[in-house]
């Protein structure tokens, strides 16, 4: 009854981790380690460093460790290089997807949960995004998770599996208890770069863009607590062990933040005032992402519990703060 978790060593993958070691379930972490570590993975949870597109070594863990669900987050995952590097994001994750699915029909294993993401949606569909509305990625990360999404419907129709598809919107926040959080280097993701700005690690936040056709002229996104994430994901591998029936089903709270909006919480959560600068639009960005929850919501039974901004800005702090302590210390 082991799951096996893809990329649990990175920050998503790091939370459920603890989630599924909370409700005492058994894991295993494959990751490479390319963005991940070793440290994010507790040390009663065996990680195998390895490749989630390397055939044999899934058949061996499979097997191994009696695996019987996989969630996989493994990937690459920043909308702006998949722009500049289309083909390394396919073979990451898409390609690198297909073999982890074949893996799971040798293997038999019956539930498969995948992180996929709101830039499977095209623009201009009405907001909030449902699941049913219109699919047009935007960028080549967004096809290379749409892509997978697609597998995984056409393989768990051949081959009698289960699997939910995830779409995450903008994942920010930290482990309440302090255990866990994005500690991912070179991060790009806005929350955790303003929160670099707080404790220094960077001189100034740019603004890329204030020409969008939004409010305040800047993007929107639907910021999402990664421990509610966590929690969903548990929720839906649940329901997959239940019912056998797939889901498609967004992760978000329904609301949207500007990028103004962010840096005022996170300046206002840290009574910290940092530069910040404007700057060109950066490609692959929509201008407004925002949820329907209503389907996890109703399928899922999921209840969010740190639905509100500043307390998502104000677990990232405190854990940017305990890394930053620590790299201080060494
Ligand atoms: N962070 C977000 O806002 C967000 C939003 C939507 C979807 N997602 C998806 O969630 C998943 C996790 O994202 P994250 O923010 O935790 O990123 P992350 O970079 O922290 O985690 C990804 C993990 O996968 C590992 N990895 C990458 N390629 C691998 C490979 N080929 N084989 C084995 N391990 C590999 C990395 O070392 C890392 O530990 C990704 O699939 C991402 O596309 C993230
Ligand atoms: O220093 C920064 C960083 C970001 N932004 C802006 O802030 C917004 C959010 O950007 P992030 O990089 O935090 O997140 P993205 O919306 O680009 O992408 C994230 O959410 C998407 C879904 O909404 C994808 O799934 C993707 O994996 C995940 O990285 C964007 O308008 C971006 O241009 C800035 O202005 N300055």
């Amino acid at each position: 009854m082991t799951v096996l978790v893809t990329g649990g060593a990175g920050y998503i993958g790091s939370h459920m981790v603890l989630a599924l070691s909370d409700a005492r379930r058994p894991v295993v972490v494959l990751d490479d380690l390319s963005t991940g570590s070793r440290a994010a993975v507790p040390s009663t949870v065996p990680l195998v460093q390895g490749c989630c597109g390397d055939e044999g070594l899934l058949d061996d863990v499979i097997r191994d460790h009696g695996v019987t669900a996989i969630v996989h987050f493994a990937g690459s995952i920043v909308v702006p290089d998949s722009v500049t590097d289309p083909l390394g994001y396919y073979l990451n994750n898409t390609v690198r997807s297909r073999a982890l699915i074949a893996a799971a029909v040798r293997g038999g294993v019956k539930s498969f949960v995948f992180s996929s993401t709101a830039a499977v949606y095209g623009e201009g569909a009405a907001e909030p995004l449902r699941e049913t509305a219109a699919l047009d990625p935007v960028s080549p990360y967004g096809a290379s998770k749409l892509m997978t999404e697609r597998m995984l419907s056409d393989a768990s129709r051949a081959h009698g599996f289960a699997y939910a598809a995830l779409r995450y919107f903008n994942v920010a926040g930290a482990d309440p208890a302090g255990r866990a959080g994005q500690s991912t280097p070179r991060a790009t993701h806005l929350i955790k770069v303003a929160a670099e700005a707080v404790t220094g690690k960077r001189d100034r936040l740019q603004i890329f863009g204030d020409d969008y056709p939004t409010p305040d002229g800047t993007c929107v996104r639907d910021y999402i607590h990664v421990s509610d994430l966590a929690k969903a994901h548990v929720l839906a591998l649940d329901h997959l062990a239940r019912t056998g029936e797939n889901l498609v089903a967004n992760c978000g709270y329904g609301r949207g933040a500007s990028v103004l909006e962010v840096i005022e919480s996170v300046k206002r959560v840290s009574g910290v005032d940092f530069p910040v600068e404007r700057a060109p639009r950066r490609p692959g960005d929509p201008a407004l992402l925002v949820a329907d929850p209503a389907r996890a919501r109703t399928t899922l039974g999921w209840r969010p519990d740190y639905d509100d901004l500043d307390t998502i800005v104000g677990h990232a702090l405190a854990w940017e703060r305990k890394i930053a302590a620590r790299a201080a210390a060494e």
